[in-house]
């Protein structure tokens, strides 16, 4: 049996905008972006350690909204799991306190305007799709 550990990844909306985060380290990450999020924790709910994730990396208080459907591969045993998310009411915006050097809100024409890491495409090209069919 080959273990497996989900990493969620947070598709945080601002209205139609999506923000997109871009890795300061590990040398082979940096400079590219992700959706910001993290690995489950044992025991945790991905929605949970979403939530932890957002308020560790970014400072925010948010909440998980909808499973987007699919898991993307990343380097084993990880694979990636996206949700989307909303700031809640009174929540600060969001800073780029660990992990990241620089934070995007992308409007939908500029979704494919920042270098986002390769695994990371499939998955944002379905939160698109979810979006657009009104999720
Ligand atoms: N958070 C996140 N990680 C991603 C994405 N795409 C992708 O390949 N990864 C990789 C980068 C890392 O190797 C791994 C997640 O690591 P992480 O550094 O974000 O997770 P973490 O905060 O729990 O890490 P740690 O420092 O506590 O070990 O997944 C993505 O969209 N979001």
């Amino acid at each position: 049996m080959t273990e497996r550990i989900v990493v969620v990844g947070a598709a945080l909306f601002d209205g139609d905008r999506l923000l997109a985060a871009r890795r300061s380290a590990p040398p082979e990450l940096a400079g590219r972006w992700e959706l910001p999020g993290g690995k489950v924790e044992p025991g945790e709910t991905p929605d949970a350690a979403l939530v932890r994730e957002l308020h560790e990396e970014l400072g925010v208080a948010a909440e998980a909204v909808e499973h987007v459907p699919g898991e993307w591969p990343l380097k084993p045993p990880y694979v990636l799991q996206v949700w989307t998310a909303r700031l809640l009411p009174g929540s600060a915006d969001p800073k780029p306190l660990e992990d990241h050097d620089e934070l995007r809100w992308l409007a939908p024409d500029e979704l494919w305007d920042v270098d986002w890491l390769d695994q990371d495409i499939p998955a944002v090209r379905e939160v698109a799709e979810v979006r657009g069919a009104g999720l």
